[in-house]
């Protein structure tokens, strides 16, 4: 059986290819063309939130307290701090409460699901 890194490594691959065509940065100039492209970026980001979820599930399985109990305050403002720097346009206090539902989002549904699945790509 191959590395865990291995399957990780290609489960990102998978996952930059989904997204890529996804994502353009050409601003469109119509409204039609600015909803279209809107609803790209949202698909992109559905994609990617279910593919966090599936990931921050796992690591509630490998801690040693997890769920809402073994939440890590200094890691989430890591977080925030991290999406801040690419997200200049969003106030912080926005940015923290976008990021705080996604992390609680993740968090409920690893509380709903306590198989032990590995992350999968489930579109
Ligand atoms: O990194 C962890 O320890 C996690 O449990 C993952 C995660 C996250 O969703 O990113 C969730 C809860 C913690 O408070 C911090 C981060």
């Amino acid at each position: 059986m191959e590395a865990p890194g291995v399957a990780a490594a290609a489960q990102a691959r998978e996952a930059a290819a989904r997204i890529a065509p996804l994502v353009r940065s050409a601003v469109p100039d119509t409204l039609a063309g600015c909803r279209a492209a809107i609803d790209a970026v949202d698909a992109a980001l559905a994609t990617l939130l279910e593919h966090r979820v599936a990931l921050a599930g796992r690591v509630q399985r490998l801690k040693p307290v997890g769920g809402h109990a073994g939440r890590d305050p200094q890691r989430e403002a890591a977080i925030i701090a991290a999406m801040a720097e690419r997200a200049p346009s969003v106030p912080p206090e926005s940015l923290a409460r976008i990021v705080t539902a996604i992390i609680e989002a993740g968090l409920d549904a690893a509380e709903r699901d306590r198989s032990d699945e590995p992350p999968v790509w489930r579109l």
